[in-house]
């Protein structure tokens, strides 16, 4: 039997904490013990010729028509077996069929098997002492499963594999009658374009008719905001749109409604649903699903995990964030000519970071010039002789100038940040840290000459770079493949390097974070020789 959950989570601010985050977990926790069913396993629940629709009960009904079979995810960690993360699907309630790829063998490349697995873990620690072992997996009192760094923070007992991602060779929607929406929604990441230009041209492929793809404005609030209808998204439409920053969509906070967007899908008669956003996109995704299997409503949600921070758990990297950390090193990289340029120069570069201090944390790694690098994860003292300023003294001293990274989450217990304000979403707004280290700063240093660059949203309104360009089209072509699959519910990323698909629900339970003790924070300490300040 695995283990309870542990969330051992420490977050700055507390807007969505207990109720985005909380509920997420609480939700995980529920369905630990939820009823597993294989897929394979699962009856058919439509007459195959059936139209799709018309043996659904109308929304909201009494509980008389068929039900909706969605399995729920298994979060059980059976210990050397061969158990998989299972994925919801609607495949009980829908007619099989052979994909349009079968005829040239999908292009040559053939077909992923549903009986494909992925590793969730990739190392196997000898014990809990090896750097970037975490959490046990099971409590049988002899553990001998660890998990890695990927679960940062988070202990969640997971099955050794995932669903792999790709193309199936059976189908569960007929291409000529699909009805697709597209969403982006949160904060701006490089490759959203990207993203809603694959989905298109993946849906395309698979034959759904052209102005069947709506593209849903501004966020979840272009579901049922009328000064906000949604567009028809053809591969032309498309066109060219990667080369471009930002999302054609547009995006928004807020607006979850999910009482109208349900609503909306129903009288739209729409068959799949893409959100492409963050920890926030993905919990209305799964509200989103959760809605319609409530409501008897076919209809396939698949989100696509976006996130400058890269906080999502699980995925070895979201798109957008190796774009990002590239315009961040030429903040960096100018923080340091401006430092070494100028008498006892200090630079002082603020990245974004909410709560998660990837950005900050890769860059300076990547730069080779920052000094002293603050993240969410990590307290620090900025006086008395562990402090900050003694240390870049000594930097001082040493060198003339020095370079500070610091992403925009951390310190926020230190800026006194009880009264956290929310935005939309219910995430904090944080003070800020960036202007305050530098009036601390210039009280201590009074000599000193100190340049502040805050890049903010340079690093992610850009266009993306080759590698996240590829992830993004795979990311968007693996998100068709899952629809098409009949998995509702899902994700999907690179994990262990390996697409894979795991359910949103698993994903949304709190935000990644950097491991204080892990092995990539700790590289940038040694190689940077930054000590602790606290
Ligand atoms: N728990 C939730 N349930 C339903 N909808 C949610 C939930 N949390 C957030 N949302 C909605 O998801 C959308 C995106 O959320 P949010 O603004 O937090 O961005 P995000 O997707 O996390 O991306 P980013 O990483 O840029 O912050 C918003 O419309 C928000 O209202
Ligand atoms: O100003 P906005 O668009 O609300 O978003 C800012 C936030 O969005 C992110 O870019 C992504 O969550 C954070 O790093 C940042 O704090």
């Amino acid at each position: 039997m695995a283990s309870a959950l542990v969330l051992n989570i420490p977050r700055p601010g507390t807007c969505y904490t207990t109720e985005h985050i909380g509920r997420a977990a609480a939700a995980a926790r529920q369905r630990v013990t939820a009823q597993q069913q294989p897929l394979s396993a699962r009856p058919a629940l439509v007459p195959p010729a059936a139209s799709r629709r018309a043996v659904l009960p109308p929304a909201r009904s009494t509980n008389t028509g068929p039900d909706i079979a969605v399995t729920n995810f298994a979060v059980e960690a059976p210990d050397k077996s061969d158990e998989v993360l299972e994925c919801p699907s609607l495949r009980g309630a829908l007619r099989p069929r052979p994909s349009p790829f079968v005829v040239n063998n999908n292009f040559g490349g053939g077909f992923v098997s549903d009986e494909d697995r992925v590793a969730l873990s990739a190392i196997k620690f000898a014990s809990g002492e090896s750097a970037g072992a975490k959490c046990i997996t099971s409590d049988d009192g002899q553990s001998d499963r660890w998990l890695e760094a990927s679960m940062e923070q988070l202990c969640v007992p997971l099955p050794p594999w995932a669903l792999r991602a790709g193309a199936r060779e059976t189908i569960w929607f007929n291409p000529a009658e699909v009805n697709a929406a597209i969403v982006t929604c949160g904060g701006l990441c490089p490759g959203l374009n990207d993203v809603v230009q694959g989905l298109v041209s993946k849906l395309t492929d698979y034959g759904v008719p052209e102005g069947n793809v709506m593209g849903i404005r501004y966020g979840f609030r272009g579901f049922y905001d009328r000064a906000a209808k949604p567009v028809v998204l053809t591969k032309q439409a498309v066109e060219g749109i990667h080369l471009e920053g930002g999302t054609l969509l547009g995006t928004s906070r807020g607006g979850a409604d999910m009482r109208q967007i349900v609503k909306q899908i129903d009288l739209w008669g729409i068959d799949m649903v893409f959100v492409v956003g963050g920890n926030g996109g993905n919990a209305g995704a799964a509200a989103i699903q959760e809605a319609l299997e409530k409501h008897k409503i076919l209809c396939s949600v698949v989100g696509v995990p976006k996130s400058i921070d890269n906080d999502i758990l699980l995925i070895d990297k979201t798109f957008g964030f190796d774009t990002a950390v590239e315009e961040a090193q030429r903040a960096l990289l100018a923080a340091k000519v401006e430092a070494s340029s100028a008498y006892r120069g200090i630079g002082v570069v603020k990245l974004m970071g909410r709560q998660s201090g990837f950005i900050a944390m890769q860059a300076s790694m990547a730069s080779g010039v920052v000094d002293v690098c603050l993240i969410p994860e990590v307290p620090f003292k900025l006086t008395g002789e562990n402090g900050m300023f003694s240390y870049l003294d000594k930097v001082l001293s040493e060198k003339g100038h020095a370079v500070v990274c610091v992403a925009e989450g951390a310190g926020q217990d230190t800026l006194n940040a009880q009264e956290v304000k929310c935005d939309a979403s219910g995430n904090p707004i944080l003070k800020d840290v960036g202007t305050w280290l530098r009036s601390e700063m210039k009280r201590h240093f009074k000599d000193a000459d100190i340049k502040y660059i805050d890049p903010s949203y340079l690093i992610r309104s850009i266009p993306t770079i080759s590698g996240d360009r590829i992830y993004c089209k795979v990311l968007a072509h693996n998100a068709v493949h899952a629809a098409f699959a009949g998995f509702t519910g899902v994700t999907m990323g690179l994990v262990n390097t390996h697409y894979c698909y795991l359910p949103i629900r698993t994903v949304i339970q709190a935000p990644r974070r950097v491991d204080p003790r892990g092995k990539t924070w700790n590289r940038l300490r040694v190689s940077i020789g930054q000590p602790n300040f606290y």
